[in-house]
């Protein structure tokens, strides 16, 4: 590495930076990444937590400075997205850090928002996405968010010479599979007939590989792009809708959850803090070892349990009150199949007046009714990563969160 982490002040770019895990990944950054200079916050929906980064309350920063609208230096005349600026004076362990954080309301879909957005960049990680299996968004947006957006980030690190690029994959790029079969307690390696029909894994599965196939080549000034992807399984925590929206349904029905899934079908979760940690930690490392880890693949792990989807929820949702009733599903599959059959009609017949999109469908009914789940240390030997939450620690923010929420839209 050139400098020693004090000296290198770097610019990092996090696309999808207000999603769930991409918030969490601005805010590991801030206070895990040493060498962080400028943090650029890019997505087509700017959060309002952003502001709270500027009190500095939550993550040891200092608010220093003013916030105003700043362009960023557009390239070639290119017109910049609105960019909001503000400088933040980071706590490190190393002592006090500033760092510029930059926050871009810009479109991946749109080649040139993303190539100002990358232009100058160290690092770019790749969150954002359009995480749909509802049928809320077409097959054709689904493509152009998480295919041509996944290109545009590429095309614009070879174009503007950022060599470092690490993606969000998915668990959903191996299964499962259109046939149902298990992954019990796989890894990067092993075999596995990943067929999909559905788009978003479709669409995650061409990504990973535009990601991949990318890595080596030469990017603006002759050097060669470093890139690798991480693939999570069902990440929970702090800020999961779908984890709220359980807990509201269950509050709705009296406070239980009826059995839909049985016990014995394991699947992977993982801790969204140790996600995030996994992509920082990724991104540091893919410099010092572009060798090992260029062009390769990672599942994200954690210590969480194997369970059902359904357990692994209550693990949060039984603290807060709600009881899963049944110790076997308490309707035939047949049924399940038949409701969700239901609901994409429903959907359709419903789709001139409103979004009708239940978490009930053929492919979700699919996807929790089959076992998935990795043990791997792949991480751990190629770039040192180790779980940054223990599992204990992990669920009780989650139980945190839950009861914060309330149930409520937050
Ligand atoms: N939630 C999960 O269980 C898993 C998620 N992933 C992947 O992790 C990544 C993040 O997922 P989540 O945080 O769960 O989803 P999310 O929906 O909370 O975050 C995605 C972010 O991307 C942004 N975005 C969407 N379309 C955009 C566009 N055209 N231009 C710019 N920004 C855009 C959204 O505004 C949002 O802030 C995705 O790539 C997803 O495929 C992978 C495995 C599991
Ligand atoms: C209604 C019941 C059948 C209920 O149990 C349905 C649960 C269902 C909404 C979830 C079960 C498995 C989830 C998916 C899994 O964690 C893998 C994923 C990876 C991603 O990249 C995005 C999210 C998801 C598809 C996730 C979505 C919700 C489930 C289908």
């Amino acid at each position: 590495m050139a400098d020693s982490a004090q000296a290198q002040k770097l610019v990092y770019l996090v696309t999808g930076g207000c999603g769930f895990l991409g918030e969490h990944v601005v805010r590991m950054l801030l206070q895990r990444e040493p060498r962080l200079g400028e943090l650029r916050v890019f997505d087509l929906h700017l959060g309002p937590w952003l502001e709270e980064l500027k009190t500095g309350s939550r993550w040891g920063s200092l608010w220093r400075g003013g916030c105003g609208r700043f362009p960023i230096p557009s390239q070639a005349g290119i017109p910049t997205p609105a960019v909001e600026q503000m400088i933040l004076v980071s706590v490190h362990m190393d002592g006090i850090r500033p760092v510029r954080v930059t926050a871009i309301q810009g479109d991946v879909t749109q080649a040139h928002e993303v190539a100002a957005a990358v232009a100058g960049a160290h690092v770019v990680i790749h969150t954002a996405g359009l995480v749909d299996v509802f049928g809320r968004a077409s097959p054709k947006i689904i493509h152009e968010v998480n295919v041509q957006g996944t290109r545009n980030v590429i095309e614009a690190c070879v174009q503007t010479g950022t060599r470092f690029l690490v993606y969000t994959s998915s668990m959903e790029v191996v299964g499962p599979n259109t046939k149902g079969d298990p992954f019990y307690r796989g890894n990067e390696d092993t075999p596995y007939e990943a067929v999909h029909r559905h788009p978003y894994p479709c669409s995650k599965a061409l990504a990973e590989w535009l990601v991949l196939e990318a890595n080596g080549r030469k990017v603006c000034g002759g050097l060669p792009l470093v890139t690798c992807a991480l693939r999570p399984t069902g990440i929970y925590g702090e800020g999961h809708q779908i984890m709220r929206d359980f807990y509201r349904q269950g509050l709705r029905l009296g406070g239980r959850l009826f059995r839909a899934i049985p016990a014995s079908v394991e699947h992977g979760r993982v801790y969204v803090g140790n996600v995030a940690w996994m992509h920082v930690l990724a991104a540091r490392e893919l410099e010092r070892r572009a060798a090992l880890m260029g062009g390769q693949v990672y599942f994200c792990y954690d210590g969480s349990p194997y369970k059902s989807y359904e357990d692994f929820n209550m693990e949060f949702l039984g603290p807060c009150g709600l009881r899963l009733v049944g110790t076997r599903p308490l309707v035939p599959y047949w049924l399940l199949v038949f409701l969700a059959a239901l609901n994409v009609l429903l959907q359709w017949l419903l789709r001139p007046l409103l979004l009708y999109a239940p978490l009930l469908n053929p492919y979700t009914l699919a996807v929790a009714n089959t076992t998935f789940t990795v043990s791997t240390d792949k991480a751990q030997r190629h770039f040192g990563y180790e779980p940054l939450f223990s599992w204990e620690d992990s669920r009780t923010r989650t139980i945190l969160w839950v009861q914060a929420t309330g149930g409520s839209a937050q």
